[in-house]
C-alpha cells in the first residue's frame, strides 16, 4: 500500500485512544485527513465524537497516540484550528462587523488596513453586510452562527471544527446554510471535521464521511461521498436516486454496524 502524501496526510489521527478515568472512549484511532476536505464524524450519540474534535482543537489531549497538524503534533489550542459549537458564540456586547474582527485584534502581524479588509471580506462571504452594525441579540440564529463561521475564517483558521453547528436552527435555516457552508468551503479550501447526528446533512455536506461504532468509538466505515455523488451539492440533490442510495446504504450501516440508532 502507498503512504498517504503530506496532503493526504494533512490532518492524521495516529493511533490515538482517549479513556477517561476507567472509561474508554475512543478506541486506537488511524485517520488521515487531507488538506481542504469536509470530513463528517457520524455516529452514536456519547460514541467519542466530540472528544475526538476537542483533541483536534488541542482542548483534550490523546492518552496515548498523536495528532499531528501539517507534520506538527497538536499539544494545545492555536489559531491555526478553530471551534464553531452548537450554542450560538457569539459576544453579546460587540456588533456583528466586530464580532468577524475579535480573533484578529491582537495580531501584530497583520496591519490594520488588512484587518478591516478581512473583516469587510467575511462579512460579505456570510451575507451579513447590511447587519454589520447589529447586535446579536438582533439577529436570527442562522445570522449568529454565519458570525462564528466568519469570525473563525477571519482569525485564519485552516481547520473549521464544527460540532452540530445548526443542531438549533430550524429545517429552512438549516438547509440554507448547510448548502452555502458546502458552497464556502469549496471557495475557501478550508479542511472542515463536521460532527452530526443527523445522516441527510451528513451526506449532503460532506467529501467523506467516517461512521463510528457505539462507545469506546471505532471507525465502522470511511465513505468516499464525492465518488458517488460529485462535488457539486445544490439542495435538489437529496431527490436523486444516487443520494436516496446512499443514505440508505449508511442507515443500514448504522443499524447494523454502530449498535445503536443515532
Ligand atoms: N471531561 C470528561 N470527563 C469524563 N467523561 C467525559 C468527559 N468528556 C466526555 N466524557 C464522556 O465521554 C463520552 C463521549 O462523549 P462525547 O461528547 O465525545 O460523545 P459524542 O459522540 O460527541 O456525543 P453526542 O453526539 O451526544 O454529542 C461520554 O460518555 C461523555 O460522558
Amino acid at each position: 500500500m502507498c503512504e498517504p502524501s503530506m496532503a493526504e496526510n494533512y490532518l492524521a489521527f495516529e493511533g490515538v485512544t482517549k479513556s477517561f478515568g476507567p472509561m474508554n472512549v475512543v478506541t486506537r484511532t488511524d485517520l488521515s485527513i487531507g488538506r481542504g476536505s469536509l470530513v463528517v464524524f457520524l455516529g452514536p450519540s456519547g460514541c467519542g465524537k466530540t472528544t475526538l474534535m476537542r483533541m483536534v482543537g488541542g482542548l483534550d489531549t490523546p492518552t496515548t497516540g498523536r495528532i499531528r497538524l501539517d507534520g506538527d503534533i497538536v499539544r494545545a489550542p492555536d489559531r491555526r484550528r478553530g471551534m464553531v459549537f452548537q450554542a450560538y458564540s457569539s459576544f453579546p456586547w460587540l456588533t456583528v462587523a466586530e464580532n468577524i474582527a475579535f480573533g484578529m485584534r491582537y495580531r501584530s502581524d497583520i496591519s490594520a488596513q488588512e484587518k478591516a479588509e478581512r473583516k469587510a471580506h467575511y462579512l460579505k462571504l456570510v451575507g451579513l453586510e447590511e447587519f454589520a452594525d447589529a447586535y446579536p441579540s438582533r439577529i436570527s440564529g442562522g445570522m449568529r452562527q454565519r458570525v462564528a463561521i466568519a469570525r473563525t475564517l477571519a482569525a485564519g483558521s485552516e481547520v473549521l471544527l464544527m460540532d452540530e453547528p445548526f443542531g438549533a436552527l430550524d429545517a429552512l435555516t438549516r438547509e440554507r446554510l448547510q448548502v452555502q457552508l458546502r458552497a464556502l468551503q469549496i471557495s475557501e479550501q478550508k479542511t472542515v471535521i463536521f460532527v452530526t447526528h443527523d445522516v441527510e446533512e451528513a451526506v449532503l455536506l460532506a467529501d467523506r464521511i467516517v461512521l463510528f461504532s457505539k462507545r469506546p468509538a471505532r471507525i465502522v466505515a470511511d465513505i468516499d461521498v464525492n465518488a458517488a455523488l460529485g462535488v457539486e451539492r445544490p439542495l435538489e440533490i437529496r431527490e436523486t436516486q444516487s443520494f436516496f442510495d446512499l443514505r440508505n446504504k449508511i442507515l443500514h450501516l448504522i443499524r447494523n454496524e454502530t449498535g445503536d440508532p443515532l
